[in-house]
């Protein structure tokens, strides 16, 4: 079928990309020149593994077309994807500016039968929005809206586009359930066939209990440091039980990322409308931003009072994540802050995103690589759990630096070898509160002991 995308952010460009390599011919379309000339080119503005080398071969077999021009993107669609970010407000409510503008030109361009399907993130009651400023601009009412929100990870999209474990559509009418049938025809998926309401709040109700999971585990690992329980064997016992499930119990700085905390705060919002005070998200968004302090805390613990001052940093991983290049709202961003409030001099190693934090993070010294950043550290954080640091040479690791500091903010060091190599190691819920004390051997100029201790 013909289908057209409008926005090639991440959900956009890989939407794309994946219904042409399905089969179908695509017209991707955005408002930034820059973007498409760059797409034109066959590079990608955004690194995620896979993306670029699938996007070049749909480009070639004509499949995959980039395009500023909506009217023509739009001339033979029956399926037009609405993909445009929906940016937090102030307030934390969904930002619809973009989604708007949109509805608004899709008016200008639509011929009746077509069906308009939502994969942005949006608050319930969006799409009967649409439905009406479409209607609007054009002046009649020959067409279908449809909610089908988007459940991809960043770093692994199009694996989990193109194998995704549930499609979920919200519609209005049957041509719109027909037309999201015919697009997702060759994915061997669960499909749930649902109201657009229904479908509009399952992807924040879906975004709020990982992010839910992610808070609870990271509170038990907290716990965890008080009692000298270790949080990842018990992760492990929990997950075992099917009604919990293994994933998303990793414990560590917290979440970021460009969904996690803004739609936390927009659903909050939506309830909110609907006269319904939620409890457990604000609680879940307070023990995220209270997991990094937690954090940058533990190095307080060995440099206190003003110690930071004269004190250089290294921090490995500044993405949100890894494989992927995004920074947006990632925990780089608050630790570095803090750091460098404190008067230390922070210098930063990232294998995708440094080009980022370059734009994002101008007063940020960059290093090549890790070798670079962690030489002559008075303390190292780790921040991104990228393979390349797990595979870290920690003999090397250790001669580079000034003082064996490690905190671990992703928990990818074993903290027993941590201390026969003779760091001084700090990790999230799984410390050996008594024996880390005796591996710092004399090398640090200590000011106070760290004051958790087992029971
Ligand atoms: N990033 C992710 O991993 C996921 C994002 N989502 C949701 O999908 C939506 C999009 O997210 P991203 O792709 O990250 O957004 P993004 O902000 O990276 O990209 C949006 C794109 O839309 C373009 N755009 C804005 N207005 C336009 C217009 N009037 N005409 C043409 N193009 C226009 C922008 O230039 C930009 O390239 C958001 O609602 C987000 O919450 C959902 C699941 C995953
Ligand atoms: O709506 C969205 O945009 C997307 O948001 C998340 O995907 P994403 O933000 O790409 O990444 P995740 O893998 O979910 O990780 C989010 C954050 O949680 C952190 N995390 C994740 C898992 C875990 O166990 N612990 C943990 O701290 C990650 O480090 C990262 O900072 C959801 O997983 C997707 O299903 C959803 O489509």
């Amino acid at each position: 079928m013909n289908v057209c995308v409008i926005g090639t952010g991440y959900v956009g460009l890989v939407s794309g990309v994946c219904f042409s390599e399905l089969g179908h011919q695509v017209y991707c379309v955005d408002h930034d020149s820059l973007k498409i000339d760059q797409l034109n080119e066959g590079i990608s503005p955004i690194y995620e593994p896979g993306l670029q080398e699938l996007m070049n071969k749909n480009r070639q077999a004509k499949r995959l077309i980039f395009t500023g021009d909506l009217q023509k993107a739009m001339a033979d669609a029956d399926a037009i994807l609405i993909a445009v970010g929906t940016p937090a407000n102030r307030d934390g409510s969904a930002n619809l500016t973009f989604i708007k503008e949109v509805a608004i030109e899709i008016g200008q361009h639509i011929r009746p039968g077509m069906t308009i399907i939502t994969k942005s993130t949006v608050p319930v009651g969006t799409n009967k929005k649409i439905k009406k400023w479409i209607t609007l601009s054009c002046g009649h009412q020959q067409f279908s809206v449809a909610s089908c929100p988007e459940f991809l990870r960043e770093g692994s999209a199009i694996k989990d586009t193109l194998h995704m474990e549930r499609a979920v559509f919200g519609v209005e009418d049957d041509l719109a359930e027909s037309v999201l049938r015919a697009l997702h025809e060759p994915i061997q998926t669960n499909i749930i066939v649902t109201t657009i309401e229904t479908a509009e709040t399952a992807k924040y109700a879906a975004n709020a209990f990982l992010a839910t999971k992610i808070s609870f585990i990271n509170e038990v690992a907290n716990v965890c440091e008080g009692v000298g329980a270790d949080v990842q064997s018990l992760a492990e016992i929990i997950g075992l039980d099917p009604r919990i499930g293994p994933s998303f119990l990793q414990a560590g700085v917290g979440y970021g990322g460009s969904c996690f905390p803004k739609d936390t705060q927009a659903f909050i919002r939506v309830a909110e409308d609907a006269g319904y005070d939620l409890q457990i998200v604000p609680a879940v968004e307070k023990v995220n931003a209270q997991q990094r302090q937690r954090l940058v805390q533990k190095l307080k613990t060995v440099y206190p009072g003003h110690y930071l001052r004269e004190k250089r940093i290294a921090i490995l991983g500044l993405a949100f994540k890894p494989n992927t290049d995004d920074m947006r709202a990632s925990p780089a961003f608050e630790v570095v802050d803090f750091l460098q409030n404190e008067g230390a001099t922070v210098i930063a190693y990232d294998p995708i995103a440094s080009a980022q934090a370059r734009r994002l993070m101008p007063e940020l010294e960059l290093a090549l690589n890790w070798q670079e950043a962690v030489d002559q550290a008075d303390a190292l954080f780790v921040l991104t759990d990228w393979e390349e640091f797990k595979a870290i040479d920690l003999g090397e690791l250790k001669r580079k630096m000034k003082k064996p500091v490690v905190i671990d903010g992703r928990n990818i060091f074993n903290p027993n070898h941590m201390k026969q190599m003779g760091f001084y190691y700090d990790s999230v819920g799984r410390e050996i509160v008594d024996n880390r004390l005796s591996s710092l051997d004399g090398q640090l100029e200590y000011h106070s002991m760290p004051h958790r201790k087992a029971k």
